[in-house]
This record gives structure tokens, C-alpha cells and sequence, in this order.
């Protein structure tokens, strides 16, 4: 059968876990809120600041790649700004075949220009619905659930775990911690994660990014991680005869999902290129793993280019990208019915007419 083509791929019904707001803007949206608050910009032109962002997250090393947010960031201190922003994130995934995304963004990062933590985030929110519905009209019916991210350098997790609460009736559906990993641990966020627990909450964590086995086990065995952010460095833990150790047994056999980021993962250094990157062997292994993009804009792709890579790079078709999405379906933070309801009446009709 002939491999699935990336229109094929565009036009089927895909989940995503792992997408950051500022890591997803359109770079003509970056250049005209640039121009309202005179922020300098690297770039003059659309094509040229794609570019740009694409080249200086291309470093190897996740904390210079983290350096390009502060670009994005900073256009998006208003309410106007952080609505248009999730407005056509919503938009430019549903049109992308996206049905089910968790976006995530750290809240307290907005707060330059006067607006308070509740201001920023009912902004969001609002700019996702309005986002959906246009999308839902215009025939790409998408759900988006909202991940709250605490910044792992900083001291605010508490504050955030208890918006992601305040919140969860009204769209937020888990919480996060983001931000360079080395020398930033899980534990340093403890108190959040407890508490978060306590409230019978969902929350990821990045780890096993950009450091390895530590940051996986205290983030699922310390503070009770419900899934991965990446978690692509639980390979440090597979043996070349493919026998797992203790934390890679006990991450596959509790079907701990994986939100891996493949060109991503390339651009940090995590992975040397797609055809190296574990995705392959995890899928293998029969890991829970997920394809994601974490940032749309920093790696110049899409949901469906990332799974476009992997049918290149590993030969995959239909069953292999059903696989991953009922995967990542199967691991949302939402109900249990929403989920089944995604996966029996959206996501397999859809394949099977496909494969
Ligand atoms: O892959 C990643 N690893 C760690 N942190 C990240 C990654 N991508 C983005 N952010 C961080 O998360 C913040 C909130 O969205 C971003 O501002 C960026 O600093
Ligand atoms: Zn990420």
C-alpha cells in the first residue's frame, strides 16, 4: 500500500498533548503586535522571521533554543494580544486536522504589561473558543484543552497549580512545568504537585529532555507525574538487547504516556536526527508513545509535517498513525467518556476509510 502522503495526513483526524502557545504564533501575528508596542524584531518580513526563529532554535542546546521566546513573549502582554494569539492557534490547528489539542503556556510570563494572573489566563481561554468556533464553521471542528506551565527556574508553581484549579471547570484541564531542565528539578515544585494530587488534578511535567533518568524518576516517582513532556532520554534506560531497566519497565508497564517532539528533540540535541530519534524503538518497545510539535513556529512544522517525518523516516502508514493517535486520545486530561466518544465516533471511522 502506498505510503500516506502529507495531504492524506492533513486531512486526518490527529491529537496532540504537547503544543505551546508561544511557541506557536504566526509570524506575520508576531510583526503587527511588534509594531503596536515598538518591540525589535530580528526580521522585517513574514518569511524572513519564520526563518529566523526556525535557524536560532537549530542550536543543539534547549537553553539557547528557550532564548526565542523572548520574542513571543514578549508581544503577548495584553489581553488583545494573548486572545488573537490562542484565537488562531485553535484556528491554525483545527485547519491542520487537529481535533483534540492540549495547548499549555505559562501565565505568569504575561504579566509585563499590568495584567493580573486571572486576566491573563479568561484571555486565552476566551481567544481557544472563539478560535474553535470559527473553526467548527468553517468545517474543522477542533476541542482544546488548556495546560497551565509554572516555570521550573522560578518560585510561582503554587500560584499556577492553583489558577490550573480555579480554572478547571472553564478549560483548563492540567498543569505543567516548563523551562531549562538541568539544574531545575521536579522536586523543587514538590509542594505543587501534592497539592494538585490532593484536588485529584492532571499534570505533565518536562523530563528527560535535556537531562536524563533523574529527572524522569523523580518526576513520575516523587511527584506523581501523570505523563511525560518529552521523556525521550527513558532510552538511557533500555539495554542494546532492547531489556529495560527498572524505570523504563515501570514507565512502559504503567503506560505512562510519552508526549515526544521529534524536530524538536532534533533541534535540542535530544535526538540526532529523526531517523536516530527513540520514537522508533519506543514505538517498537510498545511504549504509550505520542507524536507532538511543542513549537509549531521554532521548528517551522505542523502536527501533520511531524507525522509526515516519521512515515519518511520509519515507513510507517495508517495503523502505525492511527496508533499514535488513539495513543494520545487515550492519555488526554479529559473525562473518560470525551475521550472514547473522540476515538469511536472521530478518530476510527476516519482511519479506517483511509487504510
Ligand atoms: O521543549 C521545551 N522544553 C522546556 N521548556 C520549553 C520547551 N518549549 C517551550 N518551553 C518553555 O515553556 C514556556 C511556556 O510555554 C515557554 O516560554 C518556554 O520557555
Ligand atoms: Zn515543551
Amino acid at each position: 500500500m502506498a505510503a500516506p502522503t502529507y495531504d492524506e495526513i492533513r486531512r486526518a483526524p490527529k491529537a496532540l498533548l504537547h503544543d505551546h502557545l508561544d511557541g506557536g504564533l504566526r509570524p506575520a501575528t508576531i510583526l503587527d503586535l511588534a509594531a503596536d508596542i515598538g518591540h525589535q524584531l530580528p526580521a522585517v518580513t513574514p518569511e524572513g522571521l519564520g526563518e529566523w526563529f526556525v535557524a536560532a532554535a537549530d542550536s543543539g542546546s534547549l537553553e539557547r533554543y528557550l532564548e526565542t521566546f523572548a520574542h513571543t513573549v514578549a508581544v503577548m502582554q495584553t489581553a488583545e494580544a494573548l486572545h488573537r494569539v490562542a484565537k488562531e492557534c485553535a484556528f491554525d490547528l483545527a485547519t491542520d486536522g487537529v481535533v483534540y489539542a492540549e495547548v499549555r503556556f505559562a501565565p505568569e510570563q504575561h504579566l509585563e504589561r499590568g495584567l493580573t494572573l486571572p486576566e491573563v489566563v479568561e484571555a486565552v481561554l476566551d481567544g481557544f473558543r472563539d478560535g474553535s468556533a470559527e473553526a467548527a464553521s468553517a468545517g474543522s471542528p477542533i476541542r482544546v484543552g488548556t495546560l497551565l506551565t509554572a516555570m521550573r527556574h522560578a518560585a510561582r508553581s503554587m500560584e499556577i497549580a492553583e489558577l490550573s484549579i480555579r480554572y478547571r471547570d472553564a478549560g483548563v484541564v492540567g498543569f505543567d512545568i516548563a523551562g531549562a531542565e538541568a539544574g531545575y528539578p521536579p522536586t523543587r515544585h514538590l509542594d505543587a504537585f501534592e497539592y494538585l494530587q490532593r484536588e485529584n488534578s492532571h499534570f505533565t511535567i518536562h523530563a528527560g529532555e535535556a537531562f536524563g533518568l533523574p529527572s524522569i524518576w523523580q518526576a513520575l516517582q516523587w511527584c506523581g507525574a501523570d505523563r511525560l513532556g518529552h521523556g525521550v532520554r527513558i532510552v538511557d534506560d533500555i539495554g542494546p538487547d532492547n531489556s529495560l531497566g527498572r524505570l523504563a519497565a515501570y514507565v512502559r508497564d504503567k503506560r505512562i504516556p510519552l508526549e515526544l517532539c521529534p524536530s524538536s528533540n532534533v533541534q535540542t540535541g535530544a535526538a540526532a536526527s529523526i531517523r536516530e530519534h527513540p520514537i522508533g524503538l519506543l514505538r517498537d518497545l510498545r511504549f504509550r508513545a505520542t507524536v507532538n510539535t511543542d513549537n509549531r513556529l521554532m521548528s517551522g512544522t505542523s502536527m501533520s509535517r511531524e507525522m509526515a517525518l516519521l512515515v519518511e523516516a520509519f515507513g510507517y502508514g495508517w495503523s502505525e498513525l492511527q496508533w499514535f493517535t488513539v495513543n494520545a486520545m487515550k492519555s488526554a486530561f479529559i473525562p473518560f467518556d470525551e475521550r472514547l466518544a473522540l476515538i469511536n465516533d472521530v478518530i476510527k471511522p476516519a482511519y479506517a476509510k483511509l487504510a
